[in-house]
């Protein structure tokens, strides 16, 4: 068994197991409190640049699913194409699995990708010295010393967002633009199953000239700031009257089009279990998240209100316009893992493309 070491920017060093790929990688060290859903925090696009820290105690023993299998053009069982994830944490690892969609198991999985792990470390203390100093920069090493490295300084998006632009449902009669930041796949599985065409488009893409209803603006890796091409479509958009749903840095963007501002949280939401209260409402929503920024709502622009508030620590969870059908949410009601309470969302922001529609056509 090979050893390895998880190396804190502060000089803390605490040396484990090697499971996965016997390499070396640095990024932001985050950790995640969800007890579930490894195969699919692995794979989400926002975690790009970022070690991940599991906070539950075992992880690997229902495997991984064949993350090649296609459904409807899509990745049936993860959320993209590869896994996203710079390196992983874990107490301790189960190479055994048991589980009707597994495939292999999860050291198989990492090494093909090329993706360190660590295990046999206190992943306790680890998530006490993130929560009391912030995420921080940290790197797993086995032969080969690395220098730390800051994902937020590059522009993430660029590099998980779809060099294409690829249709789904197509020939469907409503059409939603939707601007991949690095979207999860259930996203896309969220809207085809609803029966719209989704025009999947680069993050960077004048999507303006394309014959479209509604827009849709993606989760996705990084610090809000860096998407400035994005900002400025969006803004545009914001001109006009075609409804606008955005997802965690979806829901960043459009506020920083609005002109609201972003800041960066101590040490993030990643978990199933964020609890939302809706504005106006006694509604709370049990919800799924994994971001590091918010949207600071104490300045928000005129026309714009909170629409949604984290109950644990009170920040913003999304913006609503007051009178155009433009909301965003910070968390995610795709979920994939996590509740799915908020999928209702999608038929809202549905009905209001489809009302909009109607209105254009009369
Ligand atoms: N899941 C996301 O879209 C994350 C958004 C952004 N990268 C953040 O960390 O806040």
């Amino acid at each position: 068994m090979k050893k390895v070491k998880l190396i804190f920017q502060d000089g803390v060093e605490i040396e484990g197991n090697s499971f996965g790929a016997y390499t070396s990688a640095a990024g932001e060290v985050v950790f995640n409190t969800a007890m579930v859903g490894y195969p699919e925090s692995l794979t989400d696009p926002s975690y790009k640049g970022q070690i991940m820290v599991m906070t539950f105690p075992i992880v690997g023993n229902y495997g991984v699913p064949n993350e090649k299998e296609i459904i409807d053009e899509i990745e049936a069982f993860v959320e993209s194409n590869k896994i996203q994830v710079t390196g992983l944490v874990v107490s301790y690892y189960s190479d055994e699995f048991s589980h009707w969609n597994g495939f292999e198991n999860l050291d198989q999985w990492l090494k093909q990708h090329n993706i360190p792990g660590i295990y046999g470390v206190d992943t306790r203390m680890i998530t006490k010295k993130l929560r009391e100093q912030g995420s921080t920069l940290g790197k797993i090493q086995a032969d080969e010393t690395i220098e730390f490295y800051d994902p937020n300084e590059d522009n993430l998006v660029d590099q998980v967002s779809t060099k294409e632009v690829k249709r789904y449902n197509e020939g469907a009669e409503t059409k939603i633009v939707l601007i991949d930041c690095g979207v999860k796949n259930n996203i896309i599985r969220c809207f085809t199953k609803r029966g719209v065409e989704v025009i999947r488009v680069p993050w960077d893409y004048d999507y303006s000239k394309l014959d479209y209803d509604g827009l849709f603006i993606s989760n996705g890796p990084g610090d809000p700031v860096k998407c400035d091409v994005t900002i400025q479509n969006i803004q545009k958009s914001l001109q006009e009257d075609k409804p606008i749903f955005g997802i965690c840095l979806g829901n960043q963007l459009v506020g920083l089009a609005a002109g609201a501002e972003t800041f960066k949280l101590k040490y993030g939401h990643r978990s199933h279990n964020q609890p939302v209260q809706m504005t106006g409402t006694k509604k709370c929503f049990i919800t799924s998240q994994n971001h590091g920024f918010a949207l600071d709502d104490s300045k928000l622009p005129a026309g714009w209100e909170t629409f949604f508030t984290n109950l644990n620590d009170g920040t913003c969870e999304g913006i609503r316009h007051k009178e155009k059908p433009f909301f965003t949410v910070q968390f995610h009601p795709e979920a994939m893992g996590g509740p799915v309470d908020t999928e209702f969302l999608f038929d809202e922001f549905i009905k209001e493309v489809k009302k909009y529609k109607t209105q254009v056509i009369a």
